[in-house]
């Protein structure tokens, strides 16, 4: 079957709506014709998507056949939810949007420089790179943040305040934290306020409008303490209890940043505007100062946290500089984060999706509660998928969300082995450790002349220290995209309104807390998929939620492939393909990854990285084979 025609068929299957028959009177005949009318309806769309999700054992939720499927079948077309471009090929004339090399350079966009322009009417003008091999490989990158399109319908598509909100984030995650600009800030180590001021992804950071009573840091880092007091312990606990240890620890460290942010002279509109526009020299050179300490005190916030929170005894030292993959990490995150906003505007204009956004709209507790009933219930919700599936191809918040989480599985494989790799002198320090965690229990009088800032501090500090480093590689990338938000909170906040840029015209929040970076960030983790070019190199990665339901087999019955970008096709999908006759009940799976090496090898890069042990007939086979 020619590719091209079945990709024009899939998509008007998946894009099948009900087409609304004309409005009759309500009379109980008719209502009785509707509900026939519907229950063949969805007989149909039923026999449209020839795959279910289901619960497999030891496997999770898996795509199975409704029916016998033939070989080169159009099973599916995934669209990406988010997207992360690697970076040596930022700025290298790949569109963000499409993923398409810009051949057709006249046609090119770039953000940010352009973005202004083109929101009010368009500039569209020659870029500059030339999108070939040589500039591919990274060299002649710039060192702004930009972003490039083929032409205003992919920016459009992309969204351009997304775009532009990436960009300023971008700007800010590459500072550099240097100890000089951390000077400007001091941590106030006063007596803690008992009250916790709790910053939500729908609370702007710099608003004090919500807090929210939540136990004190203090308590939280003893009361994780109390759960596991050594990384061996930490091992040994329970899925619920590890689950408990991660939300309580982490839920310590949002109360120590937030304390510390409460602290910070709070910019306010108001305040911006009577600086731009007050007359009187005093109030001139008042509102003046008091913005460039707030700025000097808002930009040494992080950096300061930084050292406090994540050096100490643990030997860590912060990097001044963002890596490379972690700003590949951010980006995604933030694209993810705005995407959500967007979501909860068009779900609160009520213009689509119904029902998704009366979930999520209701913020953070919302998600939270979703997670948890994703990670309790995931047989009710395999059933609901078919639902999403045939919902269109847009995927939203939702629908990440309802990927599954992998944090207590790399949590424990990280420490794991940074166990491992401990040699005596640590095993020593462990049991030193241990012996310091029962004193911190037990024996809370030795510490009794210290305050109660100290007393916590100190016990944070053992509370890192039994953590995996890979964990507190999580937090600095915590840290470093709270920092950018601040900075941009106290940007927009102080910028007068002519200058605004349209990402707040767009009411894009510039807040996160820890719950949507879990949710967000270890939902990403072995559920990502690589965006590789026409030569089969890496370009970038992408989360396709619908997509994250296929299992793995060494012998995959499908085959995934991107979808060719052409102007009549905009959009960053993936195609999903039979590659053999599939049996209705059938398991369709493909392949992560490289499939060529041996049994052993296969194993191990899939445990590594997928977290579990294959046993589909091709290696169970091999398997056999060695062992006569
Ligand atoms: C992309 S998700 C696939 C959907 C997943 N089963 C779920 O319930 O959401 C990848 C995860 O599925 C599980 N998985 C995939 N293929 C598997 C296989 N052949 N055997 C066991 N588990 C598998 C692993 O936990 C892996 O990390």
């Amino acid at each position: 079957m020619d590719p091209a025609e079945t990709t024009a068929t899939a998509s008007v299957l998946l894009s099948l709506a009900p087409t609304a028959p004309p409005t009759p009177p309500p009379t109980l005949a008719l209502v009785g014709q509707q509900q026939e009318d519907k229950e063949h309806q969805a007989a149909e769309e039923e026999d449209a998507f020839p795959i279910k999700v289901t619960m497999l054992p030891n496997k999770g939720r898996s795509y199975v056949a409704t029916r016998t499927i033939l070989p080169q079948e159009l099973i599916f077309v995934a669209e990406a939810f988010g997207t992360t471009m690697c970076d040596p090929w930022l700025d290298c004339g790949i569109c963000h949007y499409c993923w398409a090399e810009i051949r057709d350079r006249k046609a090119q966009i770039r953000l940010p420089s352009a973005l202004t322009a083109s929101a009010k009417g368009t500039r569209i003008g020659p870029g500059t790179e030339t999108g070939s091999k040589e500039k591919k490989a990274g060299r002649g990158r710039k060192q702004e943040t930009v972003m490039v399109f083929c032409d205003e319908t992919c920016l459009e598509m992309y969204g351009p305040e997304v775009a532009e909100m990436i960009c300023r984030v971008e700007d800010k995650i590459r500072r550099t934290w240097s100890d000089s600009g951390a000077r400007a800030w001091k941590l106030k180590m006063e007596p803690c306020k008992e009250s916790t001021a709790k910053v939500g992804p729908d609370t702007p950071s710099t608003s004090s409008a919500t807090t929210t009573t939540a136990p004190h840091y203090s308590d939280l880092i003893k009361q994780a303490l109390a759960t596991a007091d050594t990384k061996k312990r930490i091992l040994e606990l329970s899925d619920t209890d590890l689950a408990l240890f991660l939300d309580t620890t982490w839920s310590a460290f949002d109360g120590l940043i937030s304390e510390q942010e409460s602290w910070l002279t709070h910019p306010t509109t108001t305040t911006a505007s009577t600086n731009t526009t007050a007359t009187n020299k005093n109030d001139n050179q008042r509102n003046t100062r008091q913005h460039s300490h707030t700025q000097a005190q808002c930009e040494a916030l992080y950096p300061k946290l930084a050292k406090l929170l994540l050096e100490g005894n643990n030997q860590a030292t912060i990097a001044p500089k963002t890596s490379d993959d972690d700003c590949e990490t951010i980006r995604l995150i933030s694209e993810i984060l705005h995407r959500r906003q967007i979501d909860m505007r068009t779900a609160t204009s009520g213009m689509m999706y119904e029902g998704t956004g009366v979930v999520i709209k209701q913020g953070r507790e919302s998600v939270k509660a979703l997670a948890i009933a994703v990670s309790n219930n995931d047989e009710k919700l395999a059933g609901s998928h078919g639902d999403l599936l045939r919902g269109g191809q847009r995927a939203t918040f939702k629908d990440y969300c309802a990927m599954q989480s992998n944090e207590l599985i790399l949590f424990r494989q990280q420490l794991q082995e940074d166990i491992d790799s401990q040699d005596e002198q640590s095993d020593d320090d462990e049991q030193g450790q241990e012996q310091e965690g029962q004193d911190t229990q037990h024996k809370g009088y030795k510490h009794s002349q210290e305050s109660r800032h100290d007393t916590s501090m100190r016990q944070w500090r053992t509370l890192i220290s039994i953590l995996p480093n890979h964990l507190l590689g999580c937090f600095y990338v915590y840290l470093r995209l709270r920092d950018a938000y601040l900075l941009l909170a106290y940007e927009n906040a102080t910028t007068p309104p002519s200058d605004t840029p349209s990402y707040q015209e767009h009411q894009i929040t510039l807040s996160i807390d820890s719950t949507f970076f879990r949710t967000i960030l270890y939902r990403e983790v072995a559920n990502s998929f690589g965006i590789r070019d026409s030569s089969d190199e890496l370009l970038g990665f992408a989360v396709f939620p619908r997509a994250s339901f296929f299992n793995h087999s060494c012998r995959p019955n499908i085959q995934k492939k991107r979808r060719q970008s052409s102007r009549a096709v905009r959009a960053r999908q993936m195609e999903y393909w039979s590659t053999s006759v599939i049996k209705e009940g059938e398991e369709c799976c493909i392949s992560y990854g490289d499939i060529s090496t041996g049994v052993g090898e296969r194993r191990a890069r899939l445990d590594d990285m997928y977290f579990f042990w294959c046993s589909c007939p091709r290696c169970l086979e091999e398997e056999e084979l060695e062992s006569i």
